[in-house]
């Protein structure tokens, strides 16, 4: 598999070109940004298969898996971010290269909620677009005594967004694999191209 993250950060013209070329070789790479409550440590159990039980706040890190979707193997370089609320600036950089977006929240906060929301005008606000390909990620089911956040409100959310929807649990690795998979899909489905329908999973 041919290793394109230099050229990606580069340029967004020779981004546009190495995707050429992986399309040439039936092999994708895409770039997705994940935003707060639990999305280092989605990352981590995606990337690396564990669960790190301690609070450490994110700077930014990189991650690169090797996934297949539909017999088609994708190069996927995940950028955790910095955590946001809803007085951070976003960096510029966060609307340029990027393939999709995976939204986090935490089902046990409100707070949460609202603020994948500001996130989300944020995002369309700076790109300049009406529509991205974005996953929404209800986190945290395994705290499931504590939930403020129905699964019908998160996804009543990500319709209205055209976007895909999933509830997960970092700690218990449910339905970790399935975002990526899921964000795939929207990018594919953003490019022309048909998407399965996400569902609302309860725990
Ligand atoms: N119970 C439970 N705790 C979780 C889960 N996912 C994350 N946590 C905990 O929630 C806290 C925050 O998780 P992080 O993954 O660091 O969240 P983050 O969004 O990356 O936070 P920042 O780095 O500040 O942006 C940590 O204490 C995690 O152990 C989960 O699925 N279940």
């Amino acid at each position: 598999m041919v290793w394109l993250e230099v050229k990606c950060v580069a340029s967004l013209s020779l981004c546009r070109f190495a995707q050429f070329i992986f399309l040439t070789l039936s092999s994708r790479f895409f770039f997705f940004l994940i935003v707060n409550f639990g999305k280092s440590s989605l990352s981590i159990q995606f990337v690396e298969g564990q669960f790190v039980d301690s609070y450490d706040p994110t700077i930014e890190n990189t991650f690169t898996k090797s996934t297949k979707v539909n017999s088609q193997e994708y190069e996927v370089k995940v950028v955790d971010t910095a955590g946001q609320d809803e007085y951070s600036i976003f960096p510029a950089q966060y609307s340029m290269d990027i393939h999709g977006y995976v939204l986090v929240y935490s089902i046990t906060s409100e707070k949460s909620f609202d603020v994948v929301q500001v996130i989300y005008e944020k995002l369309l606000d700076m790109t300049g677009k009406v529509h991205l390909p974005i996953v929404l990620v209800g986190n945290k089911t395994d705290l499931h005594m504590e939930r403020m956040i129905s699964c019908e409100e998160g996804k009543r959310l990500a319709e209205s967004w055209k976007a895909g929807f999933l509830e997960t649990s970092a700690k218990q690795n449910e339905s970790v694999g399935e975002i990526f998979h899921t964000l795939i899909l929207e990018i594919e489905k953003a490019n022309g191209n048909v998407q399965e329908k996400s569902s609302c999973i309860i725990s």
